[in-house]
């Protein structure tokens, strides 16, 4: 009976995903978008950096070249790279929301000092301690919110990061803006000092979210896991429902502990213990993280997000350029006053802007729709936004002035771009990586696929103006190219993992391990071969010893917790 209620209340096609799913899932969403803070601070720094970097007194007091401020930018992805990975490995030594808390009190000293710098070697160094807590929370987040969501608002949820980012990236591009023009260097030390307020309530509300009950099961803390269960879905303790949703995390736990000698969350041997990732078991899985990533920052976001407004002047449009030929240093570079030049404004503005709008509808139908689905439409329409750009540019850059509809054209669809890519790649890029690694590698696995996507960022930073240089068109194309690929990489790799357990995913690669109920239509495994058959609502394996000690090891526990089904 218990079952049937489990895959009644959790199952794909009987529980509400959208809105009333996430009404319905009230206190996991609460915890959510409270996680979700970790994103509001990576994006905040993105947007609000561009206007510090060429407010009047910032430029006065300090008169830097390119090159530092190059610095700026790479010195927090370079320390996010680090936070990131780090943070892999102590989620799992001590706790997701311990780790978040020293994640955040990094971030505040970083800001601290950022705010109170007073030379360009303090900013720098600022940054660089900034970007460990920015790299550090831009993979807790995003792991804690899989880990206490509900299989059917997974999706939603975890796209919350999303939401976070980009509303951070308006709110630090609007607020720079607004006090671009304040007398001294109140204009700049204001925005950035304002990222604090973030940091502390994080930092200190952490303690109160609720543990994540997937972590206390693997530490064989079951009466922690349960109550922490029980607050998270608000149901009672001894409630059948949620006994079920127990057993099916302890089950993936315990088949974990019998079947290898040694947990990779607490392997000894740092090598060792990232090593597995790369191991013939979770190897695809990595692909799919590290390479969602990839694809995420190759579709070139950023690039426009750091690029755009220089290209719009390129082609005519905007505030006029010194010199001829696009300009291939980033807005940042090209003076004071370009801050508030229209150009800015309508691209990097309107980027962010467009993102959070985007986003809206993700999260309201990423679970219905399916991450496969919007990343394969999403690829599609970005790659050929970004070839009618490079089409564009080749046919009119000779004489933008005499075709204005041609430059117009080429704004509506860097637009286009942003729009698809905030459907599809901005939010799946977070969910993803999430949800296909399994326990005993999970926070390894998030903290190499946020690498990624610091790495991926970094690069597409530092070839972008060279490759601007010698040709914008090649620049659209390579990018287009690269969403193409991104077409063929979701099509042939990427199974669909939403309304699905995280139990239940492993499945889709084959593990064997901790599902327990299917109940989803086989079709929608998309291109990974599921072996065996299904009875009684089970999906049984064709072979292996594992399926019996799932089953032996799923009857002990039906026992021992008194379920029905021993
Ligand atoms: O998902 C985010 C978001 O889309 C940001 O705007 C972008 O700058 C980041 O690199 C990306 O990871």
């Amino acid at each position: 009976m218990a079952r049937a209620a489990y895959t009644q209340l959790h199952g794909h096609f009987h529980h509400p995903s959208g809105p009333r799913g996430l009404w319905a899932n009230r206190t996991a969403l609460t915890c959510a978008i409270f996680a979700s803070i970790g994103g509001l601070t990576f994006g905040y720094d993105q947007g609000v950096i561009a206007n510090v970097l060429v407010m009047r007194d910032f430029v006065g007091r300090w008169p830097i070249g390119p090159w530092e401020k190059g610095m700026m930018t790479a010195v927090l992805e370079l320390g996010a790279l680090l936070g990131a990975l780090a943070a892999g490995v102590l989620a799992d030594r001590y706790s997701r929301r311990h780790t978040i808390l020293l994640a955040s009190v990094i971030f505040v000293i970083g800001s601290a000092i950022q705010t109170l710098s007073q030379s360009i070697p303090h900013l720098i160094t600022g940054r660089a301690i900034g970007g460990i807590g920015v790299g550090a929370l831009s993979m807790l987040s995003p792991l804690y919110m899989a880990e206490i969501s509900p299989p059917e608002v997974r999706g939603s949820l975890i796209a919350l990061e999303q939401l976070a980012i980009v509303s951070g990236v308006v709110f630090g591009f609007w607020f720079g803006f607004g006090t671009r023009n304040m007398d001294g260097s109140i204009s700049w030390r204001l925005p950035l000092g304002i990222q604090l307020i973030p940091g502390i309530i994080l930092g200190l509300g952490c303690l109160f979210l609720p543990p994540s009950p997937r972590l206390l099961v693997l530490q064989g803390k079951l009466e922690d896991a349960k109550k922490s269960l029980a607050y998270l879905r608000q149901r009672d303790a001894d409630d059948p429902v949620l006994r079920e949703e127990l057993l099916s995390m302890r089950l993936e736990a315990l088949l974990l502990s019998r079947t290898s000698s040694e947990t990779p969350a607490k392997s000894t041997s740092i090598v060792s213990a990232w090593s597995v990732l790369f191991s013939k078991k979770y190897l695809r899985r990595t692909m799919i993280g590290v390479g969602m990533m990839f694809f995420q920052q190759w579709s070139a976001i950023n690039a426009l997000l750091y690029y755009g407004p220089t290209l719009v002047e390129s082609i005519g449009l905007g505030a006029p350029t010194s010199g001829s030929g696009p300009s291939t240093s980033m807005p940042a570079d090209e003076g004071g006053d370009k801050a508030g030049s229209p150009t800015n404004l309508l691209v990097s503005g309107g980027i962010g802007i467009v993102q959070l709008v985007a986003v809206l509808p993700a999260i309201v139908f990423i679970d219905r729709l399916g991450r496969r689905a919007l990343l394969r439409g999403g690829s599609v329409v970005m790659g050929c936004a970004h070839f009618a750009i490079a089409f564009l540019i080749y046919q009119f850059s000779s004489d933008w002035e005499h075709h204005q509809a041609g430059a117009w054209a080429a704004v509506v669809c860097i637009y286009i771009f942003t729009l698809a890519y905030g459907l599809s790649f901005g939010p799946v890029g977070w969910v993803l990586p999430s949800e296909v690694f399994p326990l005993e590698v999970r926070s390894k696995g998030v903290a190499l696929s946020t690498a990624s996507n610091w790495t991926n960022n970094f690069i597409i930073g530092l070839i972008t103006p060279p490759l601007m240089a010698y040709s914008p068109a090649i620049t659209f194309i390579t990018f287009s190219t690269t969403c193409f690929l991104a077409y063929l990489w979701a099509s042939r790799c990427v199974p669909e993992t939403a309304g699905r357990s995280l139990e239940e995913i492993g499945r889709l690669f084959g593990d064997g391990g901790g599902v327990l109920y299917h109940g989803v239509d086989s079709s929608q495994f998309g291109p990974i071969e599921v072996r065996g058959e299904e009875r009684d609502g089970l999906l049984h394996r064709g072979s292996g010893g594992r399926r019996d000690m799932r089953s032996m090891i799923e009857a002990e526990l039906r026992a021992e917790m008194g379920l029905d089904g021993a």
